[in-house]
């Protein structure tokens, strides 16, 4: 027996090759396809990120209208799927009809068992179509609203907004959300994105990968933290407390604040600098700025008491908030960016695949060890 010992939680290994996104931990610098992040949130749309993911190079005018206009027609989904959505108990989290939704979705595909470049493709614009328009018909549905059909003329973002809350969205609402959704479209290996590289690596399916990413995105150590800030903010206004104060006893308590710290980045996360301007600018546009001012009194204080930095998930809890969207929308809306890169390392996995099985270091009791039988246990 071996006496190594495993890199718990496989902290710091290189577990494939990947030519979609690089980070530098250190030095806070997030790029896709070699692209810096600040650049692409400053100048792109999701629609030509999402494009750039897949194909590894940046669009020409006619490629992202195609493009543009591919996604645009997936915006479709088998009526089979409303009414299951309707079927759903009205108190199902997002996330979890999320899950079913996309697993449900993979029996009304042409080809579900197709996992050759063309069909990941294919199933890849499907998917990031109907991922919101999944988010945004359960939301309406749970309310007691009408369903809003697609309005194929609107960008990815706009479309969204428009089809949950049933009003054209204000450009400023548009572009703030198109600019989350780029930032939130890929990181690596993060813990979703491994497991749908692990399941696609097994030659099951499309569907099958991004079911097991939204399973894992869910939990609240990886995108589920953004609705726990959200929670945390919730409750502090609610107690009235003082931020500072609440958190330190958070903090006494050995629990963790939700939206800090992160295993990649020691400084800060290059997305949380787009989205604590955001959440400022938003909030003072909409005289609202109470859920910017208290985000920041608990960063400053975490940042000095544990030198932890607020990650991707700190600054989006009260962006969304004011942008008028629920606390439990937020870990869908994740997903709805997120999917872009589950697409693209879905298909690079599958280009050049190999089983992915990697080996456990046994600590468990000497070999050989004995059967006892039963009744000499
Ligand atoms: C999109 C994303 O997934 S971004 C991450 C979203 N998740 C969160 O915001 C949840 C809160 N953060 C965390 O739980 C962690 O920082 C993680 C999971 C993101 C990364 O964690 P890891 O690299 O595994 O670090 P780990 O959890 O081992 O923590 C190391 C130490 O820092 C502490 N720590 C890390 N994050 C936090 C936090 N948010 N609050 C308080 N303490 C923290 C741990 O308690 C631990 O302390 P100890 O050594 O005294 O026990
Ligand atoms: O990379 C990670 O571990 C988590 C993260 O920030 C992300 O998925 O965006």
């Amino acid at each position: 027996m071996s006496t190594a010992v495993a890199a718990k939680g496989l902290e710091g290994i290189v577990a494939a090759n990947s030519g979609i996104c690089w980070i530098d931990g250190d030095a806070g610098v997030l790029a896709y396809r070699g692209i810096d992040i600040h650049e692409l949130a400053e100048k792109s749309t999701f629609e030509e990120t999402a494009y750039l993911l897949w194909h590894g190079k940046l669009p020409t005018q006619a490629e992202l209208a195609d493009f543009t206009g591919k996604l645009a027609d997936a915006r479709q989904i088998d009526p089979k799927v409303v009414e299951l959505l309707k079927s759903l108990p009205k108190s199902a989290t997002p996330m979890e009809v999320l899950r079913t939704a996309v697993s449900a979705l993979s029996m009304y595909d042409a080809d579900e068992k197709a996992v050759d470049h063309d069909s990941n493709v294919r199933k890849s614009f499907a998917l990031t179509a109907q991922i919101p328009m999944i988010v945004a018909m359960f939301d309406r549905i749970r309310k007691g609203s009408e369903i809003v059909a697609a309005d194929k003329s609107l960008s990815h973002a706009a479309n969204f907004l428009w089809m949950l809350n049933g009003e054209k969205p204000s450009e400023t609402a548009t572009r703030a959300f198109d600019v989350a959704l780029i930032l939130h479209a890929d990181h690596e290996l993060n813990a979703s994105t491994f497991a749908a590289r692990v399941i696609a690596a097994t030659l099951s399916d499309v569907h099958s990968a991004v079911t097991g990413a939204i399973g894992a995105l869910k939990g609240p150590l990886h995108g589920g933290a953004n609705e726990a800030v959200m929670r945390m903010l919730f409750a502090i206004d609610k107690a009235g407390a003082d931020p500072v104060e609440y958190v330190k006893e958070m903090l006494a308590q050995k629990k963790k604040v939700s939206g800090f710290g992160h295993r990649v980045y020691h400084t800060e996360d290059p997305r949380a600098t787009h989205l604590r301007k955001m959440s400022e600018d938003l909030g003072r546009a909409a005289n609202n700025a109470k859920w910017f001012e208290m985000s920041r009194k608990v960063e400053l204080f975490v940042k000095e008491e544990k030198k932890l930095n607020a990650n991707v998930d700190f600054y989006s809890a009260s962006t969304y908030t004011t942008l008028g969207i629920d606390l439990d929308l937020f870990t869908p809306i994740f997903a709805i960016s997120r999917i872009a890169g589950w697409a693209a390392h879905i298909i690079e996995q599958l280009d050049d695949n190999r089983l992915i099985r990697p080996r456990a270091e046994y600590i468990g009791p000497e070999y050989p060890a004995k059967y006892v039988p039963m009744d000499r246990r």
